[in-house]
């Protein structure tokens, strides 16, 4: 078993959305492996009446129903006893800070994260005001609850962990931290159904393949994302290969 790393309590008024994500592939062998662990709670649980609602009428009037903050506080506090203060308590919502690999980096140092996953309408002010940490979007679209935002949140900070990815998988991303977009990739055939491998990766050549690499990450970036370009940690090599192919281009 490895050390423990992470735990991540997840609130939640569907558990059994989770059930699938977190049970296969990279996020199931890191939690065997004692890595992470994934704690799903009910909100239900912290109801407070015997129906088990958690939403009520919002004051001002108006359609909907609100998430109550009650719950959410007595789940914290559950949480809390069992394990002491998390590092962040983070609330999954449209109007939170835009998720990116950067903030993937920063949660992956915590070893306690709670996340909050918000349903109907909204949810009591008094959370976001009082009981949360961060609150975090992970894009400009309006989905059904937190549950999905919560997953992605957690597969791209679990997999930054030490351990959580095998050696190759984390080398590579040794050579992706720089934010520029990946190079393409080929395996075999050769040739199939008349569309051909690059002759520079069927050379043998390393130091061609790392420069055609290199290159084709450079080209992409410039071409799909140049804000990523612009925040990239370039090399010199880097820059002599951006100006010979802008030179290309201008000819
Ligand atoms: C995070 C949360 C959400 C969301 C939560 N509830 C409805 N949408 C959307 C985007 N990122």
């Amino acid at each position: 078993m490895g050390e423990l790393e992470m735990v991540v309590d997840i609130l939640t008024l569907f558990p059994e959305m989770f059930a699938g994500p977190f049970d296969a592939s990279i996020i199931k062998r890191a939690r065997e492996k004692g890595l992470v662990e994934i704690n799903l709670i009910n909100i239900r649980d912290f109801s407070w009446n015997k129906h088990r609602t958690v939403d009520d009428t919002p004051y001002g009037g108006g359609v909907g129903m609100v998430m109550a903050a009650g719950p959410l506080f007595e789940a914290m506090d559950w949480i809390r006893t069992r394990r002491g203060d998390p590092g962040r308590i983070i609330l999954l919502c449209p109007a939170g800070r835009l998720f990116n690999q950067e903030v993937a980096a920063e949660l992956a140092r915590e070893k306690h994260l709670v996340l909050i996953c918000g349903h109907y309408e909204g949810i009591d002010e008094r959370v976001a005001e009082h009981l949360v940490t961060d609150e975090i979007s992970i894009g400009d679209y309006v989905l059904t609850g937190g549950e999905l935002p919560a997953m992605v949140v957690v597969d791209a900070v679990c997999r930054l962990i030490p351990g959580v990815l095998g050696e190759s998988a984390s080398a590579q991303e040794e050579s992706f931290a720089d934010g520029l977009l990946e190079y393409p990739h080929y395996t075999r055939p050769r040739e199939y159904r008349g569309y051909r491998v690059p002759e520079v990766l069927l050379s043998g050549h390393h130091e061609k393949i790392r420069l055609w690499r290199r290159r084709q990450s450079l080209l992409r970036t410039l071409a799909s994302r140049p804000d990523l370009l612009a925040r990239a940690s370039l090399t010199e090599e880097d820059r002599k290969i951006l100006t010979s192919v802008l030179e290309e281009l201008k000819s």
